[in-house]
């Protein structure tokens, strides 16, 4: 890793409405073995919204995202947090206010019990041990994962280490919350929990950036979708406008969530352009209440005889 962000004397500012909560200008990363991970990069995370970040595998979805906390920095450019620029010999505030829940759970779990595990950061900032349980029986409450407090992290399945993981992060109230790949390996009921708890983080007022394989997730949670290719952010719009742009998708190497492919299988014409189930199926809904069965449309919207 190369640490070529100038010094500069920072003054503590929060978000505004205005000022992305972090922004990060990278013009490439090179990683110790010469390869290129991203280059040319603007990111911004705003306040209030939740980001999802598309790519095929090796676009630099990660490599992106481990800047935002200042894990990674790059050969060239800036890292911004709630207003303040992080150097390359002061990450401290990125880790604080930019929480990170890595792909590899068990990389972030390392106390003997789940309980130890999620107070560990609040007593490493000084917190006494009564007020540090407290705060991490909360933050396991949060994510439903309050009877897996005394588990041995190591043990935990995949999903649990997820939730346990994401609650270790959420103790320490971040601004934003950095979710890698949250849904690799889950079933589809614990990939729903976590999509659930992803909601409710947001709801609570703390921005969310994802990255993640699974279009349909994303069309669903996400405010903007971000798409990555060849270490390059090339596309950064809302999920409508990217998921029904075909060029775009097929640069990408993705392909469409489900509902844009039924939509257009089925030669629906449907100007909303629903990106989710939900959006179809009312769309569906609407339709047969305007139909009388024939697929013929009632001027006036009449469903009776
Ligand atoms: N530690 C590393 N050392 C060298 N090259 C790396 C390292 N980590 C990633 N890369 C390379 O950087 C590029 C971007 O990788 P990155 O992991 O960011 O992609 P990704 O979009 O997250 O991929 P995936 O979807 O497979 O997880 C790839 O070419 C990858 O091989």
């Amino acid at each position: 890793m190369t640490e070529t962000i100038d010094s500069e004397p920072l003054e503590r500012s929060t978000g505004t409405d205005d000022e992305p909560l972090v922004s990060l200008w990278c013009e490439s990363h090179t990683y110790p073995d010469g390869t290129i991970g991203m280059h040319d990069v603007e990111f911004a995370v705003h306040a209030d919204e939740v980001v999802a970040l598309v790519g095929a595998n090796g676009s630099g979805k990660s490599t992106l995202l481990e800047h935002l906390n200042a894990t990674l920095t790059p050969d060239e450019g800036e890292l911004r947090v709630t207003g303040r620029r992080i150097t390359g010999n002061d990450t401290a505030h990125a880790r604080r206010e930019v929480g990170f829940v890595f792909q590899d759970a068990d990389s972030q779990l390392v106390a003997p019990t789940v309980l130890d595990d999620v107070m560990f950061g609040l007593q490493n900032n000084g917190l006494p041990a009564d007020d540090a349980k407290k705060r991490a029986r909360e933050a396991l409450a949060t994510v439903d994962a309050g009877h897996l407090e005394g588990r041995i992290p190591h043990y935990l399945s995949g999903g649990e280490k997820r939730l346990v993981g994401l609650a270790g992060v959420l103790v320490l109230e971040p601004s934003v919350v950095v979710l890698d790949e949250p849904f690799a390996g889950l079933d589809p009921e614990r990939s729903r929990l976590v999509v659930e708890r992803i909601r409710r983080i947001h709801a609570e007022g703390i921005s969310v950036v994802l990255s993640t394989h699974d279009l349909d997730i994303a069309a669903e949670i996400a405010d903007r979708i971000c798409v990555m290719s060849e270490g390059n952010v090339i596309d950064n719009r809302s999920p409508r406008e990217v998921f029904y742009d075909e060029d775009l998708l097929t640069e990408a190497n993705l392909h469409p969530p489900s509902t844009v492919r039924i939509t257009r299988d089925a030669g629906l014409d449907i100007g909303s352009q629903p990106v989710t189930e939900a959006e179809l199926v009312t769309f569906l809904d609407q339709q047969s209440a305007t139909t009388d069965g024939s697929g013929l449309a009632h001027p006036d919207g009449d469903t009776s005889d």
